[in-house]
């Protein structure tokens, strides 16, 4: 796959002194999804600004799609489409209308037909005559990507594309970003949901103090740094682990009526085995098993804390 956008060594210092962006390298595939997440703060929205032109880097390169975001800025644009954070459309415009202008503003040729595939693939061609003013949150925010989506770019940038919304609308705008990814486009998406990030990218990058921490295929973070743990449910309670256990690093749960083992989800020796054993030596009967493996939202703080405390 090739790389449909670039960054290298992108800074951001605001005219106040504060450095928001600490030389950011980054490449973005043809076709994927990638989450940028990160606590408040971050970076995340000057990055993505960055890169669509409505901040000017203070150092640093950006290609889109072999185009210089500065010195090409208007064709690096044209292939950029942004889903900013915020709703703000005009109540009273028709969604057609609206769509139509937006397309406009990028200079490109009238095409009906691209309008049309667009909103259908929204589910929004029924709503084309609707005032802006009397559609749900959930189709607003369609037609916000039906917007960006107006002047047929490759890359699309979803700012915190489910912020406030039910559970419902949440998984629903999954569904169409998988369509969209499904029609080649590739997508860049920045989340405080977690699960948002689990569900829907092919790549995780997390940005913390304004720095790239990390970024790397979401099911090979998953097995490095996820940790899987096993729960024993027991006949009988314990007060106290038994001495023979120590190594385990077990813990007490449901008020002795069970033991949690942790170990790494992606280890070829997890232990599970000698320890089985060693539980049955020490004279312990259990009910059950079940293991959990710890979510990308674990993994994520353990990120950031360690990171934190690492500047410290
Ligand atoms: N115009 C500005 N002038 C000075 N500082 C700014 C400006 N815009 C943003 N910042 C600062 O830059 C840092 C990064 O902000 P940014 O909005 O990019 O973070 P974020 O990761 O998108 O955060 P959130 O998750 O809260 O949206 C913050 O400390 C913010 O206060």
């Amino acid at each position: 796959m090739t790389d449909i956008l670039t960054l290298e060594g992108v800074e951001k210092t605001y005219d106040s002194g504060f450095i928001a962006l600490h030389g950011v390298d980054l490449t973005l595939k043809e076709g994927e999804i990638l989450a940028l997440l990160g606590p408040n703060g971050a970076g995340k929205t000057t990055l993505i600004s960055c890169i669509c032109g409505t901040v000017m880097p203070t150092g640093g390169k950006i290609t889109v799609g072999g185009f210089d975001a500065l010195t090409n800025f208007r064709k690096a644009r044209s292939l950029v489409g942004l889903v900013p954070q915020e709703i703000h459309l005009e109540p009273f415009s028709r969604v057609w209308d609206t769509v139509r202008y937006t397309r406009g503003l990028f200079g490109k040729k009238h095409d009906d037909a691209h309008l049309e595939r667009v909103l259908k693939d929204l589910s929004l061609w029924d709503k084309r005559d609707s005032r802006v003013v009397e559609l749900s949150g959930g189709m607003k925010r369609r037609v916000l990507i039906a917007k960006a989506l107006s002047h047929e770019p490759r890359i699309l940038f979803l700012d915190e594309p489910t912020a406030g919304v039910d559970v419902d609308l949440r998984k629903e705008m999954w569904e169409v970003v998988a369509k969209l990814k499904a029609s080649g486009v590739s997508i860049v998406l920045t989340t405080h949901y977690i699960e948002e990030a689990e569900a829907m990218a092919d790549r995780i990058g997390v940005i913390n103090g304004g720095r790239l921490a990390l970024i790397e295929e979401k099911d090979a973070l998953m097995s490095r740094l996820g940790r899987k743990s096993l729960k024993i449910d027991l006949e009988t309670p314990v007060d106290v682990i038994p001495d023979t256990l120590s190594s385990y690093n077990l813990k007490r749960a449901d008020d002795g009526f069970a033991l949690v083992y942790e170990y790494e989800a992606g280890a070829s020796r997890t232990g599970i085995t000698r320890l089985l054993a060693d539980l049955r030596d020490a004279g312990l009967c259990m009910n059950d098993l079940s293991t959990r493996q710890s979510s990308l939202e674990e993994i994520f703080v353990s990120l950031v804390q360690s990171e934190q405390e690492e500047r410290a």
